[in-house]
């Protein structure tokens, strides 16, 4: 092997990695490259190497042995240490490389501005004229005020409709009165609101003349800016512990009849003038563009999330042996088990296609971004689907691949030394929050059955759909063989995709010609329906996967790229037996896959996945480290435990 594929190799290391890392067929660098974008791999490379210079942004203890308040405050702390040196190590306008930076300082477990970044900064590019911006959004981009986005209540938060927050328009005193009038009503969950932020977007029902205008979104200041108290008829505090992201303080709030400005009510697209004339947007889901952005950001995150977890544990099952394949010979490392293999390498194969899926989510948004700055509103419902699904489909396979990598560190894995718990319960967070999956599968499924019309119409939908219309090509799996290549492997993924669109529309169809209202009829397909969704979106992952591995220049990037895309439409389409044929093929290189993410230590936050794969020392290091372990005698234990077991002595002996 060539010295120029050795970016990883390294003096010192486990030589259990050093003999996996001799083994890469190409350059890790490169793969980065392609996985990261050329840009982003190389800020990333740069990012590191700034923290690594600068103490203070360096974690004061492993996350896990810290209680939730020190978990709090040491983001916070990182928070306010980053805000002195951030212009000096990120641009500041490039979303995923300030996220790269928050992940490798602060990393997955939340914290004060995350909801500032996250929802709070694009609600308002999205939603507030540009006055309203001069006066909250230069103010939030330089962090002068930190706000959240308040919408789902105690007792609703997938359906908006219902949302029983008020905003009652006085027209007297050209103010809107906020009021939360039930205990359900109470805001529950937004990130940073219980006690980081003094400023909320509150999704709110729209009253105007006893008319229900629908959710609206208002500007409202939660604490003063000096004392950080809270504000006069606001009661707000933290919801408590999580399964996991317990750095961050979700919250409640209660609005008790709070009277709030006119001009705080959002108003880029919808207007309430004094009058209380009241204005449509130009498009009904406008007011949820900072959802949509959040759904298209997603594909990344948790794309990055299973690289987390898969590098942990493709590194750690190379310096793990136990057990023999051969009597004879000595123990082997546990990834030289076929099943072993076979649990790993579909899902790192998965982590590329989900990374090339997000890239492609974040570029579909810009653009409709920039078509809706020149008033075109087309592209909104196109993309509303295609992140409807791709969130939904990412976030449960990925949670899937984490627990998978999990389980193939066995007993270690279990130990928050690996950090697989946190992964996991961040990970899995995202099945829920910004749509709930299932919910968000069936909005995806309302754009699938409007094509499936169009096309019986005699229409021919384009885009993502648009192979809808190709009933004519009958591909089934079994004629599908793997030597014609990719393409027709992609047309057999189609034809299935097609086929479960169509069932799921008569399905429907037939509900309805049976007399069932709409309604009903849609409930008694949904699952029908969420399969269509499903496969839709694999399709589209797919598809955007293989179009990316025909881009790709370097040879030997290429070819170990086509390996994991073969694997994966073979993961995709085909039977077990096949795939674990494949597996062999990318067994040399499963370390330098992983190593291609270039996830630092510091990032990691793992003792299992540390680059050098020093395992054993470390874990041993870290269990010493427990809090429990700094009395050789608990003082529970001298409370309760001594006492009981000197007692049943005292009565044995009596
Ligand atoms: C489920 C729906 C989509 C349903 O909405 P609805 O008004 O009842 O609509 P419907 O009758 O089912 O459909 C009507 C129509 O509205 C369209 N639509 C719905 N949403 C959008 C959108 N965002 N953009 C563009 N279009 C949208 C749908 O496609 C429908 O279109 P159609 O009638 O079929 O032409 C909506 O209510 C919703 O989005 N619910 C989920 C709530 C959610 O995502 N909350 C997120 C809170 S913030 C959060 O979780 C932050 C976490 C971040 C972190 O911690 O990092
Ligand atoms: C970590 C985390 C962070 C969050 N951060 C924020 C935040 O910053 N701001 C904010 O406003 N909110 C936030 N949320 C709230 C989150 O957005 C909601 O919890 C989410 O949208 C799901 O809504 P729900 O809780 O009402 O679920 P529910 O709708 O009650 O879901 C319960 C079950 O009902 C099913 N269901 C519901 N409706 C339908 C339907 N129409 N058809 C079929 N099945 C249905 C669902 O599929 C699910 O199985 C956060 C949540 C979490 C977990």
């Amino acid at each position: 092997m060539s010295a120029h594929l050795n970016a990883a190799l390294r003096e010192g290391d486990n030589p259990e990695l050093t003999e996996e890392r001799r083994k890469a067929t190409f350059d890790t660098r490169k793969l980065a490259d392609e996985f990261f974008g050329s840009h982003l791999a190389r800020r990333r490379r740069e990012i590191a190497k700034a923290i690594d210079a600068i103490p203070e942004l360096h974690d004061t203890k492993p996350l896990p042995f810290m209680t939730r308040e020190e978990k709090v405050e040491e983001a916070a702390r990182k928070v306010f240490t980053l805000s002195k040196h951030i212009t000096d190590i990120v641009d500041l306008s490039n979303n995923r490389e300030t996220q790269s930076l928050n992940e490798m300082v602060i990393g997955i477990e939340g914290m004060p501005i995350s909801l500032h970044f996250a929802m709070f900064i694009p609600a308002l590019q999205g939603q507030a004229d540009d006055e309203q911006k001069r006066e909250w959004l230069d103010r939030a981009i330089r962090m002068e005020i930190i706000g959240t986005y308040a919408q789902t209540e105690l007792g609703h938060g997938t359906n908006l409709r219902m949302l029983e927050t008020t905003a009652t328009y006085d027209k007297q005193n050209k103010e809107f009165i906020l009021n939360s009038p039930t205990l359900t009503s109470l805001k529950w969950w937004p990130g940073n609101m219980g006690k980081s932020c003094n400023y909320a977007i509150v999704v709110a029902n729209l009253i105007i003349d006893d008319k229900l205008l629908g959710p609206h979104s208002f500007m409202v200041q939660l604490r003063d800016e000096n004392s950080h108290e809270t504000m006069p008829n606001i009661q707000i505090g933290d919801i408590g512990p999580k399964m996991a992201y317990n750095s961050s303080d979700n919250g409640f709030l209660k609005l008790s009849n709070l009277r709030i400005p006119r001009r705080n009510m959002l108003m880029k697209h919808a207007k309430v003038q004094e009058d209380g004339t009241y204005k449509k947007p130009p498009h009904e889901k406008l007011a949820y563009s900072a959802m949509v952005h959040v759904r298209s950001h997603m594909i990344t995150q948790h794309a990055m999330l299973l690289a987390y977890a898969l590098s942990i544990s493709t590194r750690y099952s190379c310096i793990r042996r136990q057990g023999y394949i051969d009597p004879k010979k000595d123990e082997v490392k546990v990834i030289e088990y076929q099943t072993q293999q076979h649990r790993l390498f579909p899902h790192i194969a998965r982590a590329y296609a989900f990374a090339f899926a997000g890239t492609e989510s974040i570029r579909k948004f810009e653009i409709m971004k920039r078509s809706l700055e020149a008033g075109n509103i087309e592209l909104i419902a196109d993309l509303h689907a295609l992140t409807s699904g791709l969130k939904a489909v990412v976030t449960y396979l990925a949670g899937q691949g984490i627990e998978q990598a999990r389980q193939a560190c066995g007993g270690h894995g279990y130990s928050m030394a690996s950090y697989m718990g946190e992964i996991y319960g961040v990970g899995i967070a995202g099945c829920t929050y910004e749509g709930e999956n299932l919910v968000m599968m069936q909005q995806l499924g309302r754009y699938l059955i409007k094509a499936v019309k169009s096309v019986k119409e005699g229409k021919k939908p384009t885009g993502y759909v648009a192979y809808l219309a190709h009933a004519g090509q009958r591909h089934s799996l079994i004629d599908c063989r793997p030597n014609e290549g990719y393409a027709e492997h992609i047309r057999a993924f189609e034809h299935i995709a097609r086929r479960q669109t169509f069932r799921a529309a008569e399905r429907l169809q037939k509900y309805e010609n049976s007399g069932l209202s709409t309604e009903q009829a849609w409930n008694n397909c949904t699952v029908e329906l969420n399969r269509a969704s499903r496969l839709h979106t694999r399709l589209f992952i797919a598809c955007n996967f293989y179009e990316r591995v025909l881009d790709v220049e370097d040879m030997a990037v290429r070819e170990v790229l086509e390996d994991l895309l073969h694997l994966h439409l073979n993961y995709e389409l085909i039977d077990i037996a096949s795939y674990a044929l494949e597996a062999k093929k990318i067994r040399p290189n499963a370390v330098s896959l992983v190593d291609s993410w270039e996830i630092t230590d510091r990032e990691h936050r793992s003792v299992l996945g540390r680059r050098d794969g020093h395992v054993y020392e470390n874990l041993f290091k870290w269990a010493k480290s427990s809090d429990l372990n700094q009395n050789d005698v608990l003082p529970s234990h001298k409370k309760h435990l001594l006492p009981m077991m000197l007692n049943a002595r005292k009565q044995s002996k009596l």
